[in-house]
C-alpha cells in the first residue's frame, strides 16, 4: 500500500514541473494534491518506431524526450533550473502495431475499428528527471528514473455506426488510440486489466511508488529498483543525450535495460520496469545553450551596435537617405553625401542593414520603418536628439566605468574638465552643448510626453507646473492631453531662454514659461506639480528639499506626478534604468514604492502607479 501523502509531501519546496500539456495528467497529479508548474515539452513525438524492440521502450524513450526538453529549456527560458521535472507518453498497441493520437477523423476510424472486439494494451512510459545545474560548467545533471505501466482494455465489437458517432463527437482526436476511456471512450470498453489510470495518460501508483524509492536514504534506490524490476537495473553514467533515433535500443546510449521478452509485446499485464542513470549533458550544444551563447555574443557586441547607430545619426545617414528622390541610395552615393570613404561607408551601411536600421534590395539601402519612426532629425517621435546626447556625453562617461566603479563616483570630471554644479557647469555652460542636452532631454519628451499625460485622470485640475521641464515639450503634451490645463513650464533662466529653439508649430497659448532654480526661488503655484526626469538626478536629501517646497505650496487635494524609470521593487531590472544608473551623478534610480515613500514624507499619498512600456513610467500622490 503506497502512502501518498508522506510521498509528496517530499516533493514541498521543490521545483517541481510536468512536461506535459495533457489536461488529464494535470488533473491526475493535481488531484493527489502535488505542488508543480506545467511547461509542455517542443518535443516532436517523431521517434522511428522500428528502432525500438518493444513499444514500451519507444513511450519511454519518449517521455525521457519529452521531460530532457523542458529541463533543458528551463534554465534558458524560464530562468529557474527546476528540481524535477516529469514527462509521460501514451501508446495504444494492437496486433503489433503502436497507435499514437489519430491525425483525422478516417485516421481514428483506422483506429477504432482495428480494436473493436480486441483485447489490446496501453503503455505509458514516464520519466522522472532529478535536475540540477553544475555552477560555471554549463553542464546540467540530470539523473533519471523511467518506467512503464502496462494496462490491458477489452473493446466490445463496435458497429460502423457507433463508431462515427463517437468519433463526432470530436473526442478521439488528442487521444492515444483514438478514444479516451475516461469519457463517452467508456462506452466501448468490455473489461480493463491493470491501472485504470495508466489508460488516461499517467501510472499513479507506480508513480508514488517510485517517488518513494527516490527519496529513500541513499543506496536503497538500486536495490529497492532491483528488486521491482525482474531484470535489474544497476546506477550507470552515460555520455551525452544522443537524438533516441540515432541510438537504437541495446546500444550504450540506450538506458533501458534488455527486454527480456525479446522483439513481441510482452504478454504480462501491468508489466513493470525501471532503470536509472547520469546523463551529463553539454549545455553549449543544445538549443538553448546556443541560445545562450548568442545572447552572450549580443553582449559583447552591445557597444559596436550602439556606436553604430550613433555614428550613422551623426553622419546623418538616415536623413540623407530619406532626402533622396526615390528614397534608396547606393554607398557610393551615400558616401558622397556624407563626405566619408566608400569603403566605410559600405561597412556603415551592412552593419545598419544587420542591425535593423536599414534595408538593403541589390545595391540601393532605404531606411526601414523603424528608422523613420525614430531616426529622422525632423519626425515627430525623433530620437536624434538623445543619441547625440548618448554618443557625446555618455560614451565618454562610460569609458571611465572602469574607475567609476572603483572609486564609486561620476567620471564627468575625467571625461569633460573640471564643475561644481553639473546643468550649470557641464551641460548649460556652452551654447551647443546646451542645446544637444536639451534636444535630448526633448526627444525622450516627445516619445514618452503622451503617455505620461494621459496616465491619470487630471480633469478636476485646472492648473499645473512642470518643474524643470527643460523645453516644455512635456507640458505641450499635458496642455494637449487636458483641455481644462493651463501648464507652467518652470525651469533654469539659462534653460527658459532657449525656448523659441523648441516652440511647436501649433504652440498652446495654455503653456507659460516661468525662470527660477526650484531649490531657491519660489515656485509657481499649481493645482498639479509634474517632476518628469528629475528626482533621479537628486540624493534623498535634494528631493525632500524640493518635496517640502512643493508640499508648501500645495493647497489640500493639489497632487505630484513623478514620471521616472521605476525599477523593480527587488532592483532586478528593468536593465535600462540599472544602466543608466551607472553614469549618473549624485542622484539615485529608485522603484515606484521608493517614490512613493519620499512622497509620502510629504504628506503626499493615495498613490496610483502606471506603468507606461514608454521609456519613462509615473506615480500620481495628492495632499491630504
Ligand atoms: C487511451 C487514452 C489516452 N488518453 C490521452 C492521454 C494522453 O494525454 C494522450 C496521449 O498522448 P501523449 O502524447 O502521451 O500526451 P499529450 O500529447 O496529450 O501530452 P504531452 O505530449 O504534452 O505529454 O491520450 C486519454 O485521455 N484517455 C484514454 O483512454
Amino acid at each position: 500500500m503506497v502512502l501518498m501523502n508522506p510521498v509528496i509531501s517530499k516533493l514541498t519546496g521543490k521545483l517541481v514541473v510536468l512536461a506535459s500539456a495533457s489536461p488529464r495528467r494535470l488533473e491526475i497529479l493535481t488531484n493527489v494534491g502535488l505542488r508543480f508548474e506545467v511547461v509542455p515539452s517542443w518535443f516532436k513525438e517523431t521517434l522511428d518506431k522500428r528502432l525500438f524492440k518493444t513499444p514500451h521502450e519507444y513511450a519511454v524513450e519518449t517521455a525521457k524526450q519529452k521531460a530532457l526538453e523542458v529541463a533543458k529549456r528551463m534554465p534558458f527560458k524560464h530562468l529557474k533550473t527546476p528540481d524535477i521535472v516529469i514527462g509521460a507518453d501514451t501508446v495504444v498497441t494492437v496486433d503489433g502495431l503502436i497507435l499514437e493520437k489519430p491525425v483525422d477523423k478516417q485516421d481514428a476510424y483506422r483506429m477504432l475499428s482495428r480494436l473493436s472486439g480486441k483485447e489490446h494494451s496501453v503503455f505509458t512510459g514516464v520519466a522522472i528527471i532529478l535536475c540540477h545545474e553544475k555552477e560555471d560548467t554549463f553542464q546540467l545533471n540530470a539523473f533519471i528514473i523511467d518506467f512503464y505501466e502496462e494496462t490491458k482494455v477489452k473493446f466490445a465489437d463496435l458497429s460502423d455506426d457507433l463508431l462515427w458517432e463517437y468519433i463526432n463527437s470530436g473526442e478521439p482526436m488528442d487521444k492515444a488510440g483514438g478514444y479516451g476511456i475516461q469519457a463517452l471512450g467508456g462506452m466501448l470498453v468490455e473489461y480493463v486489466h491493470g491501472d485504470f489510470l495508466n489508460v488516461v495518460g499517467f501510472p499513479l501508483n507506480q508513480f508514488c511508488k517510485k517517488l518513494g524509492l527516490i527519496f529513500s536514504p541513499p543506496g536503497s534506490l538500486t536495490h529497492n529498483s532491483t528488486q521491482n524490476s525482474p531484470q535489474g537495473s544497476p546506477v550507470d553514467t552515460v555520455p551525452p543525450a544522443e537524438p533516441a533515433a540515432s541510438s537504437p535500443p541495446g546500444s550504450p546510449t540506450h538506458n533501458g535495460p534488455p527486454d527480456s521478452q525479446g522483439q513481441n509485446i510482452p504478454s504480462a499485464s501491468t508489466a513493470h520496469n525501471v532503470s536509472t542513470h547520469v546523463n551529463n549533458v553539454r549545455e553549449h550544444e543544445t538549443e538553448d545553450g546556443k541560445e545562450k551563447l548568442s545572447k552572450m555574443i549580443e553582449l559583447m557586441d552591445g557597444f559596436k551596435a550602439s556606436k553604430v547607430l550613433f555614428t550613422a545619426s551623426k553622419l546623418r545617414v538616415f536623413d540623407v537617405l530619406r532626402s533622396s528622390k526615390t528614397g534608396e541610395l547606393q554607398a557610393e552615393d551615400v558616401a558622397q553625401e556624407i563626405k566619408a570613404s566608400i569603403m566605410g561607408t559600405e561597412r556603415l551601411l551592412e552593419a545598419c542593414v544587420s542591425l535593423g536600421l536599414l534595408q538593403r534590395t541589390g545595391k540601393e539601402y532605404t531606411n526601414t520603418a523603424m528608422s523613420r519612426h525614430f531616426l529622422l532629425s525632423d519626425g515627430p517621435l525623433s530620437l536624434q536628439g538623445y543619441i547625440q546626447h548618448c554618443n557625446e556625453l555618455v560614451w565618454p562617461l562610460f569609458t571611465h566605468l572602469e574607475t567609476a566603479v572603483r572609486e564609486g563616483t561620476n567620471q564627468h570630471e575625467k571625461a569633460f574638465g573640471k564643475t561644481s554644479n553639473l546643468f550649470q557647469d557641464a551641460y548649460y555652460s556652452r551654447h551647443e552643448v546646451k542645446l544637444r542636452f536639451m534636444k535630448a532631454m526633448h526627444s525622450i519628451a516627445k516619445v514618452s510626453g503622451r503617455d505620461v499625460a494621459t496616465a491619470f485622470d487630471l480633469s478636476k485640475y485646472k492648473t499645473a507646473c512642470d518643474l524643470g521641464g527643460c523645453t516644455g515639450a512635456m507640458a505641450y503634451e499635458f496642455a494637449k492631453a487636458h483641455p481644462g490645463l493651463s501648464v507652467t513650464m518652470f525651469d533654469l533662466p539659462e534653460v527658459i531662454e532657449m525656448r523659441g529653439h523648441f516652440r511647436p508649430h501649433d504652440a498652446d497659448d495654455r503653456v507659460s514659461f516661468v525662470a527660477g532654480d526650484f531649490f531657491k526661488d519660489e515656485l509657481p503655484k499649481a493645482d498639479v506639480y509634474i517632476l518628469a526626469r528629475i528626482l533621479h538626478d537628486w540624493s534623498d536629501e535634494k528631493v525632500h528639499i524640493l518635496l517640502s517646497k512643493i508640499a508648501k505650496a500645495c493647497n489640500p487635494g493639489c497632487c505630484v506626478l513623478v514620471s521616472e524609470i521605476f525599477l523593480d521593487e527587488d532592483r532586478k531590472g528593468p536593465s535600462r534604468g540599472l544602466l543608466q544608473a551607472l553614469s549618473m551623478t549624485e542622484g539615485r534610480q529608485r522603484s515606484a514604492s521608493e517614490y512613493s515613500l519620499l512622497l509620502k514624507s510629504h504628506g503626499f499619498t493615495a498613490a496610483q502607479v502606471k506603468h507606461t512600456h514608454n521609456l519613462l513610467d509615473a506615480i500620481l500622490c495628492v495632499t491630504e
